[in-house]
């Protein structure tokens, strides 16, 4: 047990999926697991353990934001052993060729600040995804057709972002969608020498302020699951 997690050691899947969402966790373990139990309810950041395939797989929620990203995925590292951390998450699309439910892979992950900053003081690491994975991904969801985008995003601290000169900016140099969390789970599994990918579903765009409903983001991103399952254990 842990300050956020109070699953046993043995609870906890060597495989973890991460949605910001504990409700996606949710919805996600009862729709892909086998035999799907609840191991973390502290704070209401739910996470399940079951099974995919034959897989022990656990989906255990981050929150928002790298903070809170942080806090969940050190202690699923230094805890529990966990070795390959896939996100899950909902993105804003900021590319026009990049619509709304399509899949990006985030190969590497960009940002104004991290918690590592502290660290890292004047260097700039590139977090980036874990390369075995990030094919794997890449290859599941070209098997199952669905769009899919391979590159850099952009790891924010804010949501609502009063800066368009700076989307313009991202825009202009190929980032293809906003999220609050991969920058840190990248840069935590090059610290402790795991694996992490982020997959994400383009759930509202930047440039046509298109915008799926909280529902939908919450339970309709089944392709993501699938193909994180699929990278995971290929
Ligand atoms: O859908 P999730 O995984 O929470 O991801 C995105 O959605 C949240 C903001 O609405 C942030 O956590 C962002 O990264
Ligand atoms: O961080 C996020 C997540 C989804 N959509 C956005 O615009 N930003």
């Amino acid at each position: 047990m842990t300050i956020h997690i109070d699953a046993e050691k043995g609870d906890i899947a060597p495989t973890v999926l991460m949605p910001g969402d504990p409700y996606r966790a949710k919805w996600a373990a009862e729709t892909y697991l086998e035999n799907p139990r609840c191991i973390n309810q502290v704070r209401g950041m739910l996470g399940f353990t079951g099974t995919w395939h034959g897989h022990d797989v656990t989906i255990q929620g981050s929150g928002m934001g790298m903070p809170s990203l942080s806090i969940y995925a050190n202690e699923l590292i230094s805890d529990y052993d966990v070795q390959t951390l896939v996100r899950v998450g909902s993105c804003g699309g900021m590319q026009e060729n990049v619509g709304i439910r399509d899949v990006i892979l985030a190969m590497s992950a960009s940002s104004i600040a991290t918690p590592s900053g502290s660290i890292f003081r004047e260097f700039n690491f590139a977090p980036c995804a874990d390369f075995a994975l990030l094919v794997a991904a890449e290859k599941a969801a070209r098997e199952k057709g669905v769009t899919t985008h391979v590159g850099s995003i952009y790891s924010s601290d804010t949501f609502y972002d009063e800066r368009p000169d700076l989307n313009e900016q991202m825009t202009r140099h190929g980032i293809l969608g906003v999220e609050m969390e991969a920058a840190e789970l990248y840069n935590l599994a090059a610290r402790h020498g795991r694996r992490a990918l982020a997959v994400l579903t383009v759930s509202d765009h930047l440039i046509t302020h298109e915008a799926l409903p909280a529902e939908d983001r919450e339970r309709s991103f089944g392709d993501m699951i699938e193909i994180a399952l699929q990278a995971a254990f290929a």
